[in-house]
């Protein structure tokens, strides 16, 4: 894809999702992609390599949740595998301090060396297992916990709030639909509160998506 094409897409693709990034976050995003499918070609991290695709399914998909995550001083991405959703809401939100985890050391090879290359301060890569104990594990907590396609949604919440500061907030990126209801009973099995949930559709593809936050009573 070539540059006009990608800030093209990239512009459209904001437009549809109602978010805005700002004029030096295109050009990094396209780094971000040359990176990527540099090390996918000798080491798999994602499924996903058609370009168009990788805008739409990783980057705009990750983008679309800066609404929930705006505002937030420490993001803590679980499961990040290739760095999805926290590489590219760090490239907009470049104050916010980031950690992403998974137990693929590889993925986490090619976060450090993306990270690197971006000159991305404040990004931190961890490979380690996230099973409920954040101190043993050397996890930190952070202001907002994020994960995207990591659990099913009651594992995520019986998991997620370990990892969370107090007065923090836990952002679920959901493939699978749950209504209102679901959500509100899954949160309330677990002392804790709905604080937003919306569906979106990817600008292309038309793909369903839904992100919802919780937050401790
Ligand atoms: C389906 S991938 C999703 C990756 C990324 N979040 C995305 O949406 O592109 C799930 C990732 O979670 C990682 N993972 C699974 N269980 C984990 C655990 N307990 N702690 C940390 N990472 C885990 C896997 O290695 C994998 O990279």
């Amino acid at each position: 894809m070539d540059n006009a094409r990608f800030a093209d897409q990239l512009a459209s693709g904001c437009s549809a999702l109602g978010i805005t990034v700002g004029p030096d976050v295109g050009p990094k995003l396209q780094r971000l992609m040359a990176e990527l499918l540099k090390w996918n070609a000798k080491v798999n991290l994602t499924a996903i390599t058609a370009p168009e695709e990788v805008l739409e399914k990783h980057f705009l998909d990750s983008l679309a949740v800066l609404p929930e995550v705006k505002g937030a001083t420490s993001l803590l991405d679980l499961g990040a595998g290739a760095g999805f959703p926290g590489l590219p809401l760090k490239l907009e939100l470049p104050e916010m301090g980031v950690t992403l985890v998974d137990t693929v050391g590889k993925k986490i090879a090619f976060i450090k060396a993306a990270a690197a290359s971006l000159g991305l301060v404040g990004v931190r890569g961890l490979h380690a297992r996230a099973e409920g104990k954040p101190e043993t594990e050397g996890i930190p907590r952070a202001q907002v916990l994020i994960a995207r396609a990591f659990m099913d949604l009651p594992d995520w919440l019986n998991l997620a709030p370990a990892y969370v500061e107090e007065g923090g907030r836990v952002v679920a990126m959901l493939g699978k639909q749950q209504t209102d209801a679901e959500l509100q009973a899954r949160a309330a099995e677990r002392n804790l509160r709905v604080v937003s949930a919306r569906s979106y559709r990817l600008p292309f593809s038309g793909a369903e998506r839904q992100v919802a936050v919780f937050a401790k009573q």
